[in-house]
């Protein structure tokens, strides 16, 4: 089962592994053709209905595989305002090959005549609200016809991800979708063929710049898009900091760092956007914790707990009273994952271990994540929250679901970018689910250490600090995919 957004995740995907979207066009029209066959025999008369988005594209393909019926194409509307060059590219080699392919500039005008089969290819997954004209006198006109009705991915005017239908909305007979079943096909009185259009398992498996998609940014009020709560410091400076502009960068309205006393000079003075808010000490130590629960309730922010924190005994122990009396979100990273397997926690945690920290967790150790994937779904599954397991291919998992993500460069081994993804998937954290977040940072992480590389040279020389400013850029750049 596939909702609607996650088909154009998964789209984008296959394309950014060499399948474009065209070519998935083509095998879902074949698809549909192929119901038409089965519905009808060859010489009857098929009308097809074709509005003009990717749904109307499926439908004029079909009309290619359909050279033994007596086809009539119908366009709702000029072909000019056809809304995608692969649609538009479907219609025009109609009108090359000398198709019955007609443009209706005006519903009322609508003659279907009086088909065996009527294809819906009118509305599919891009549809908001309920149909307008000339859609709306089309799905009428189609209802009044006493013929097969075959609706290309969803009967137009059924929502395809709840099953709700508009009125007017297309009464199908059949239903041929594409590559997985919807769930608003469940409930319908029809046949649902669901068809293999060619996408790749891989991009599915794979996290890719199609998962880019699920970034959106939210509200205007300050703070909509996340408050990020750094714990961290100490012994080390440049960690905490780094994750705390980490998360400025991938769009945290807010991004606040928890460190001792002894500390925040240097840290403050290492960017002028971080806010500083020290506590006595030199290090964390188990009375601090209270007021830093009570922080991090009061403004829901999502906690990110372990950068440059020590693994001094009384600062693990201030974690473990932390992760005790704590209820909201957490990064956990570094030498604070150490006791999350000792813990009963309320918290929902993203725990980003490296191939040592993750044997720390209760891990089998494994030569490479990728190939043993069921080693990060099974602790992910015992521990019961999503582990982000680095490594040069990182494995996310939350126990059920596990992606893998490829995006980096050799010179990302360097001190650091594992705290400036920290950063990331707590901003990412703060608007998208758990999971979702955790298998997009490590993508933005690894995309911004790509482009470092491409300005650079590749290989040696990055520094983690580099990264932060190309993190929007991987995030909003040009490889983002309309959505
Ligand atoms: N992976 C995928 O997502 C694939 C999708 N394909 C097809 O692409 C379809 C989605 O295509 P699109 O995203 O282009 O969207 P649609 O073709 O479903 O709808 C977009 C078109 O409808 C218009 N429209 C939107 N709301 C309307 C309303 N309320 N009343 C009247 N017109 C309205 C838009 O202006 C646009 O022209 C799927 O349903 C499927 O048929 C397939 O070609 C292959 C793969
Ligand atoms: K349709």
């Amino acid at each position: 089962m596939i909702s609607a957004d996650e088909m154009a995740v998964v789209d984008e995907n296959a394309a950014a592994l060499g399948v474009p979207r065209k070519q998935l066009m083509e095998s879902s029209g074949n698809a549909v053709a192929r119901v038409v066959r089965e519905v009808a025999d060859p010489g009857a008369r098929v009308a097809i209905v074709a509005g003009r988005g990717n749904n109307g594209g499926d439908g004029l393909v079909a009309a290619r595989f359909l050279s033994e019926y007596d086809v009539t194409v119908h366009l709702l509307g000029r072909a000019e305002t056809i809304s995608t060059d692969i649609a538009r590219e479907n219609w025009a080699a109609l009108q090359r090959a000398d198709l019955d392919a007609r443009e209706v500039r005006d519903s009322t005008t609508l003659d279907l005549g009086a088909p065996d089969v009527v294809v819906d290819a009118m509305l599919g997954t891009g549809v908001t609200g309920d149909p307008r004209e000339p859609e709306r006198s089309a799905i009428e006109a189609v209802d009044a016809l006493d013929a097969t009705v075959v609706a290309v991915d969803v009967p137009s005017g059924v929502d395809a991800d709840t099953g709700d239908r508009a009125t007017p909305a297309v009464d199908a007979d059949h239903v041929v979708t594409f590559h997985d079943a919807k769930p608003g096909l469940d409930a319908l009185d029809c046949v649902v063929t669901v068809a293999d259009i060619g996408i790749p398992a891989a991009a599915e498996r794979f996290v890719e710049r199609g998962d880019l998609q699920r970034v959106r940014r939210g509200g205007e009020t300050k703070g909509d898009n996340g408050r990020v709560f750094v714990i961290g410091g100490g012994p080390y400076t440049g960690a905490p900091a780094m994750a705390a502009q980490g998360a400025l960068r991938a769009g945290a309205d807010l991004s606040f760092v928890a460190v001792p006393e002894s500390v925040k000079t240097p840290i403050a003075s290492y960017a002028e956007d971080l806010i500083v808010q020290p506590y006595d000490g030199e290090r964390l130590t188990p009375e601090h914790v209270p007021d830093l629960v009570e922080t991090a309730h009061d403004h829901d922010d999502v906690v990110v707990l372990g950068p440059g924190l020590g693994s001094a005994d009384d600062t693990l122990d201030a974690v473990r009273e932390f992760l005790d009396s704590f209820e909201g979100r957490a990064v956990v990273d570094a030498d604070a994952l150490s006791v999350v397997p000792e813990v009963d926690t309320d918290a929902d945690l993203v725990l980003t271990p490296n191939s040592h920290e993750f044997v720390e967790l209760g891990g089998e150790a494994v030569e490479d994540f990728r190939g043993d994937e069921d080693a990060v779904e099974s602790l992910a599954a015992e521990l019961g929250h999503v582990v982000l397991a680095k490594a040069k291919t990182d494995v996310v998992s939350d126990g059920e679901r596990t992606r893998v993500c490829r995006a980096g460069t050799p010179g990302m081994t360097v001190g650091g970018t594992g705290d400036t993804l920290a950063g990331i998937t707590a901003a990412m954290v703060a608007t998208l689910d758990p999971f979702e977040a955790a298998c997009v940072a490590p993508y933005v992480n690894g995309r911004a250490g790509e482009l470092v590389a491409e300005e650079h040279a590749p290989g040696g020389g990055l520094l983690a600090s580099d990264l932060l400013d190309r993190i929007p850029r991987a995030i909003w750049g040009e490889d983002r995919p309309e959505s």
